[in-house]
């Protein structure tokens, strides 16, 4: 499936004409991060669709879930760009980033320089890089560009072998490592504690996908992670608020947000 997604963004990339320039005020996903809302950070995700769920959401208003995200209390905001395999689109990042007051991040297949500058034009705070998508070295060389236009990254492994071919070329700020296997679709968060004892002290650990309870977040917070990258579940909830708020048992907030 990765390979299949990864040749369309090729072409799609070969096509791509750069939006102006979004004119927003900017707010830092590390910082967010590391003083979370709850005892575990959430980046609560903007996803009408995916490849191995088909249609999550059918009344999908991205800007009125990012609000309710972040009225429940969500650290950050992850937007699905992909328009082909998950009903995602740009705008709905330029359009989310508008309407709250948090780092938001965009979540695509991020292949080519020109993809950088898209991301910045359409006012992203920060953008998902996948090891195992391009070769290490020219992950690197996106990782750079981005920093250098100040965009963050969270770069995100599945497998071990993924994680030390990075962490042999360079430590990323922020490591995600993704429970869902991009091959297979299936998830399994042995997977976060397979791979928590290998993420750098240095670098901010984020637990990605197949959680939906209080349970799964206690689970990978106990192996190590910072904080959770949470779409299906609260997409799924009656309203987004709602759902953050069931997804964390009710745990208070320990800071407002
Ligand atoms: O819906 P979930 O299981 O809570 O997962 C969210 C997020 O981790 C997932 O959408 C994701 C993680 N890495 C990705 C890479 C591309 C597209 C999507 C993803």
């Amino acid at each position: 499936m990765l390979e299949k997604i990864l040749q369309s963004k090729q072409k799609e990339v070969s096509e791509l004409v750069l939006p102006p320039q979004e004119d927003v005020t900017h707010y830092s996903l590390f910082e967010a991060l590391r003083a979370p809302t709850r005892q575990t950070a959430l980046i609560a995700e903007v996803k009408k669709a995916s490849p191995s769920k088909g249609l999550i959401r059918a009344d999908f208003n991205p800007v009125e879930i990012a609000k309710g995200y972040q009225a429940g209390g969500a650290d950050a905001i992850s937007v699905l760009t992909d328009r082909d395999y998950f009903q995602g689109d740009p705008t709905y990042l330029s359009a989310v980033k508008r309407a709250v007051q948090l780092p938001v991040m965009r979540k695509d297949f991020i292949i080519d320089e020109a993809q950088v500058e898209e991301t910045v034009r359409i006012g992203a705070d920060a953008m998902l890089l996948i090891v195992g998508a391009v070769p290490i070295n020219k992950l690197k060389q996106l990782y750079d560009l981005a920093y250098a236009k100040g965009l963050e990254c969270l770069v995100e492994v599945h497998a071990k072998e993924e994680l030390e071919e990075l962490l042999s070329a360079f430590t990323p700020k922020i490591i995600g490592v993704n429970n869902r296997n991009l091959k297979t679709f299936e998830t399994s968060l042995s997977q976060t504690e397979e791979m928590a004892v290998l993420i750098p002290e240095s670098s901010l650990f984020v637990s990605e996908s197949g959680i939906f309870t209080k349970a799964d977040i206690d689970r990978v917070q106990k192996a190590g992670a910072a904080g959770v990258l949470v779409g299906e579940s609260l997409m799924r909830a009656d309203s987004p608020e709602q759902g953050i708020s069931e997804l964390f048992g009710g745990e208070a907030r320990v800071s407002p947000s």
